[in-house]
């Protein structure tokens, strides 16, 4: 028999084994602290990472990505990884596959909606009596079609020629719809709508964070729950991973697709292709989008132009596809690069990509602690849109109240801010076309020229007079870029003019210049 002496220290004579263990207890004992050491050990280590970790990222520069949804935020990150991280890049290329495919179906269901409509009300009004030999009348309003109610001004219109063939495309495309709510049930939150706040009584706010940062004791850090932001699941970093590895990025195990369901949507993609090409080419349905003023092609996740490829059974995404592709971002993606160029090669950098939608923008306000710059996306082709969370709102005066609030958070008083003008592509489509009058919006904007440049520069001014208006003190200085990042090659110049801007500046706030 052992026998131990303890003295007087009360933990030991607790924790000491009983005096009459015996050779197996021992061992058993023995085994099991080993196990917990080693447990221990490896919490140790696990600490020790994430303060290296914690230490590394203070070093490094943190850029904050914002602007409303669809403002371009994710596809300039996109612009970044293709830029600085091409490995990571190619390995998450292929992921982006099924986000296609959900991007390709939406255009061809949503085509089918508004042909089976337009089919139906034609349909009703040819079987009235007064209108069988003469053409259909048609609010003036491109949406509504049969209100006869008094008071409206009606246009005639010559109906749609309709044949046997739009029937049939219908029904041999029907199958879609059913594989749209699978791929989006397996994308998960990404690919759903953003809540329609249009219909309720008070308007919702364009910058929840500044009351958020109103309410927040000004001594505290505001902490940021680290946890649920960063390692959201919701994010589209986690939703190409899973899909990556074939598993539903639902959070309801029972909605996981069958194996092989991948395979089905391929094949009935494949088996679509020809209808879908002829549907999209066909001149009647051309003419239904046109009269209701509606342009897919310069919608965002648009690839009906190339669908012989994308439907093709051995179909690889390229980068030009996966930055057309729209993912909507949900909760708070973080992204990490190191500069591989010039002077500051091999520092971190670490960008954080928000979601945009007005009811996402209250989680903004933990990231503005400790960034060093905020790149801000302003679509500014957008100046006649809505937003599509709240139809109410114009787009561009959403962009220019948010700026505002930026501009005057306490927070951020010593960021450095860089505006990005953004679609500018679709800005020059749009006037061209001349379908809408920046002047209809934007009453003050008086230049006699009307084109990108002049329609460029009245909203940076209006940006630039809103940062001058601003508390911070000293003034900062507003770097702003006409962009279209779609296009990598012109963007990949305006990236490293902005990687240069931060750089110096960020050196410059830490005296090292
Ligand atoms: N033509 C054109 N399309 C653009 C441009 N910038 C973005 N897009 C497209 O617009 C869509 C939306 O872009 P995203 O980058 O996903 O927008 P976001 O700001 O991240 O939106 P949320 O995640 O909802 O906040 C994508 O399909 C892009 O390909 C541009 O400059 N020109
Ligand atoms: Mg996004």
């Amino acid at each position: 028999m052992v026998t131990y002496h303890f003295p007087n220290d009360p933990f030991a004579i607790l924790l000491a084994p009983p005096l009459d263990e015996t050779p197996e207890q021992r061992k058993a004992r023995e085994a099991e602290e080993d196990a917990a050491r080693k447990v221990s050990l490896r919490i140790d280590e696990e600490l020790k990472a994430e303060k290296a970790a914690a230490k590394k990222k203070k070093n490094g520069v943190k850029v904050l990505v914002l602007g409303q949804s669809e403002s371009g935020k994710s596809t300039t990150i996109k612009n970044f990884q293709l830029a600085y991280t091409y490995q990571a890049w190619l390995d998450e290329r292929a992921s982006w596959r099924t986000v296609i495919y959900l991007n390709l179906i939406r255009s061809v269901n949503h085509i089918l909606e508004i042909l089976t409509l337009e089919m139906t009300n034609q349909d009703s009004l040819s079987h009235q009596p007064t209108s069988a030999h003469s053409p259909v009348c048609l609010r003036h309003s491109e949406e509504s079609e049969t209100d006869t109610s008094d008071g409206e001004t009606f246009v005639a219109r010559p109906p749609f020629a309709f044949t046997g063939k739009h029937k049939l495309l219908k029904l041999s495309l029907a199958p879609l719809r059913s594989v749209q709510k699978d791929l989006e049930v397996w994308i998960g939150a990404g690919a759903s709508k953003p809540q329609d706040l249009s219909t309720w009584y008070d308007y919702t706010d364009a910058a929840p964070f500044a009351e958020v940062e109103r309410l927040a004791p000004r001594t505290s850090n505001p902490r940021r729950p680290n946890e649920f932001f960063i390692r959201s699941n919701c994010g589209w970093k986690e939703t190409l991973n899973k899909l990556r590895s074939g598993l539903s990025t639902s959070p309801d195990h029972l909605q996981q697709p069958k194996k092989g369901k991948q395979d089905s949507v391929v094949e009935i993609l494949a088996g679509c292709s020809p209808n879908i090409k002829s549907l999209w080419t066909d001149e009647v349905v051309q003419a239904v989008l046109k009269r209701r003023n509606i342009r897919l092609e310069e919608s965002s996740g648009f690839f009906l132009d190339d669908v012989s490829r994308i439907a093709a059974r051995n179909y690889e995404p390229s980068d030009d596809d996966v930055l057309r592709a729209r993912l909507r971002t949900v909760g708070v993606q973080e992204y990490s690069f190191k500069i591989e160029k010039g002077s500051e090669i091999g520092r971190d950098w670490y960008m954080f990509d928000v979601g945009g939608v007005r009811t996402s923008r209250a989680a903004w306000f933990p990231f503005f602690e400790d960034c060093n710059a905020i790149i801000f996306l302003a679509p500014i082709s957008c100046f006649d849109e809505t937003l599509e969370e709240d139809h109410r709102i114009n787009r561009v005066k959403d962009s220019i109240l948010l700026w505002e609030a930026i501009c005057s958070s306490r927070l951020l008083s010593k960021v450095q801010f860089i505006l990005f003008l953004n679609k500018c592509d679709l800005l020059a489509a749009k006037l061209t076309r001349g379908t809408s009058k920046i002047q209809d919006y934007f009453p003050n904007f008086a230049s006699e020229q009307i084109d990108v440049k002049s329609v460029a520069a009245y909203f940076r001014d209006a940006f630039k007079s809103i940062l001058k208006n601003s508390t911070s003190s000293p003034p900062r200085q507003l770097f702003a870029h006409m962009t279209s990042v779609t296009n990598t090659k012109t963007t990949a110049a305006t990236l490293d003019a902005v990687r240069d801007t931060i750089v110096h500046n960020t050196l410059v706030s830490a005296h090292f210049i």
